[in-house]
């Protein structure tokens, strides 16, 4: 909250000759609350709480958000007029739309408080009542992004998922392994896109198709965890990898690594793990097995077991997630 004021204290009282810069990259949500009048930090944490648990993917979370907040849906931005808002945007969303990184708060979009609540009960969202209140009300409404006080600003997005998998590709190539990105915006339940990822493996490595091996796979986007356990340690790159651990068990010539980009996969301090088609087997041999740990959300605790984790600390940016799938011809394990 001290953070959110100090924003608006630095653009009180700017004028039309003042420019400013905006570097925004995601994290920002979580990063800057500033509950609406009438609403408490703690509803605004219990807001956070319920829609990280419930599986809804980033768009939502971050349409809701806007609606019970004095900072995001381009809020800081309005705060700033009549200067003019430059804002450069590190993108974390799959589609790399701006409005949505860091809730946008210097960029308007046009969600309105019905299609807010739609979301909030399409994805079962449990708000406490005082939440759900403030924004059936006119109190929540965001600035409308034709509003004459952000004619003159300005958006670019300066480094996406999609930039950093062309640069994975680049580096794969130079290395001799052809590379192919399958998706920057890969987004569903970590498990389930775990799965697909391995079928798509299994099939390359089985019948080389739709690609010849070798090749890397790479992809990006946002999965999401709905959380089913308790009690269990991970976060959605590590959970993703334990599903697909699980379908490729016993194949070999399939080595996969997905992270986070920002370092931190959830609620450790792990940026993911590498999982291979040994890896369900080993997790067995040591008296533990991956469906149990998948019904607990505890992928971290997998992984660590297998000594498999991969902690390269914070990088200080975020791109999101980044999954690399390597699949060696037939008889290179
Ligand atoms: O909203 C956020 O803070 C995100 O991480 C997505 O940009």
């Amino acid at each position: 909250m001290a953070a959110s004021e100090a924003l608006f204290d630095a653009v009180r009282g700017l004028t039309e000759r003042d420019l400013v810069v905006a570097l925004v990259c995601g994290g920002g949500s979580a990063l800057l609350p500033a509950p609406p009048e009438g609403l408490t930090l703690a509803e605004e944490q219990a807001l956070n709480r319920a829609l990280l648990a419930s599986g809804a993917p980033i768009g939502v979370m971050n349409a809701i958000r806007k609606h019970a907040s004095r900072i995001k849906g381009g809020r800081l931005a309005a705060a700033c007029a009549p200067a003019r808002v430059v804002s450069l945007i590190v993108s974390d969303v799959p589609g790399d739309d701006p409005a949505q990184v860091a809730s946008g708060p210097t960029v308007p979009d046009a969600v309105d408080a019905r299609a807010a609540l739609a979301m909030i009960e399409a994805w079962k969202i449990a708000l406490p009542e005082t939440v759900l209140a403030h924004i059936r009300s006119a109190a929540s409404a965001a600035p409308d992004p034709r509003d004459p006080v952000f004619a003159r600003n300005e958006v670019h997005v300066i480094a996406s998922a999609r930039i950093s998998l062309e640069a994975a590709a680049a580096r794969a190539g130079a290395q001799g392994v052809p590379a192919v990105i399958l998706s920057d915006a890969i987004e569903g339940e970590a498990r389930d896109v775990g799965r697909v990822h391995a079928a798509l493996a299994r099939e390359v490595a089985c019948r080389n198709r739709p690609f010849v091996a070798p090749v890397v796979m790479l992809s990006g986007g946002e999965t999401t965890v709905t959380l089913r356990g308790d009690g269990g340690r991970g976060g959605r790159n590590t959970e993703f990898l334990l599903a697909f651990a699980q379908a490729v068990d016993g194949l070999e010539g399939i080595h996969a690594l997905a992270a986070d980009t920002d370092g931190i996969d959830g609620t450790e301090d792990n940026a993911g793990a590498f999982a291979d088609g040994t890896s369900a087997g080993r997790l067995r041999a040591s008296g533990h097995d991956a469906m149990t740990a998948l019904a607990r959300n505890d992928a971290w605790g997998a992984f660590d077991q297998l000594g498999d984790l991969f902690i390269p600390g914070p990088t200080g940016t975020n791109v999101n997630d980044f999954r690399a799938i390597l699949v060696r011809p037939e008889g290179h394990g």
